[in-house]
């Protein structure tokens, strides 16, 4: 196994082929305490893959990976299950009697105090995917993998969570692992950013910027036209 003194990833040599197509070629990651990782690359490029790996739902890769025990996933769509009601979700699964007061205060966290009796088809896409990261922040884990969390939704909704990510970040001292299409989201939120092409870990940049910030933090945009420029995407419209 990859050692993992304090760490809460640690992954080497990470393969995956289906059906003759090597998606991920030996990759070698690692994330510290507390950390926060944005995955960029291009679709197709493995992102999902990985991250589903080291959530432990996919037994058919190769290579050495451990994590953290207590972790705790989050998907582009919330997953909530419609025939319990709000506070029923945050408390799946979690066991003794403070069960729904742990509910009630991480609902409270996400903003959702009010909504702990709704059902889920009651919800907007944003408020849906507060519950979400309620019901993954319940058991208070070292590691979230967050595959796309804020990808379905509209661009304003977006900004908030990814405001509502950095208080919560704050509070509860997580490390993350979050995969995403966003440059800027992957600017705005991880302290290092890693991009996988070819199968392969091909970029890692520190994102030096503190917290909280801006887009117009300074350094921003040089780290971001950077970054568009190995992920091959123009940095404006002059450029297309
Ligand atoms: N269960 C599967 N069976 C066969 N091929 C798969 C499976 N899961 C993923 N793949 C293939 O692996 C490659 C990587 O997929 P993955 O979803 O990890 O990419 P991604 O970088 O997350 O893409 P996107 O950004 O579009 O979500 C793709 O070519 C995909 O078709």
């Amino acid at each position: 196994m990859a050692s993992r003194p304090e760490g809460v990833v640690a992954a080497a040599g990470v393969r995956r082929v289906f059906g003759g197509t090597t998606v991920l070629d030996g990759v070698d990651l690692r994330i510290e305490q507390g950390e926060v990782v944005a995955l960029l690359g291009a679709s197709g490029s493995g992102k999902s893959t990985l991250l589903r790996i080291l959530a432990g739902l996919d037994g058919e890769a190769s290579g050495e990976f451990t994590t953290s025990e207590s972790k705790a996933v989050v998907f582009q769509e919330h997953r909530l299950l419609p025939w319990k009601r709000v506070a029923d979700n945050v408390a799946l699964g979690v066991r003794g009697r403070d069960a729904k007061e742990r509910a009630a205060t991480v609902l409270d966290e996400v903003g959702l105090a009010d909504r702990g009796a709704a059902w889920p088809s009651e919800l907007s896409g944003g408020q849906a995917q507060r519950v979400a990261f309620a019901r993954a922040l319940i058991r208070e884990p070292d590691l979230l993998l967050l595959d796309e969390p804020f990808g379905a939704l509209d661009a304003l909704t977006r900004l908030r969570m990814q405001s509502l990510f950095g208080r919560l970040r704050s509070k509860h001292g997580f490390a993350a692992l979050l995969v995403t299409h966003d440059v800027d989201e992957a600017l705005l939120l991880s302290d290092r950013l890693l991009v996988l092409d070819e199968g392969r870990i091909a970029e890692e940049i520190k994102v030096d910027l503190g917290h909280p910030r801006a887009v117009d933090a300074p350094g921003f945009g040089d780290l971001r036209r950077h970054l568009l420029g190995l992920l091959h995407v123009p940095a404006g419209p002059e450029e297309l």
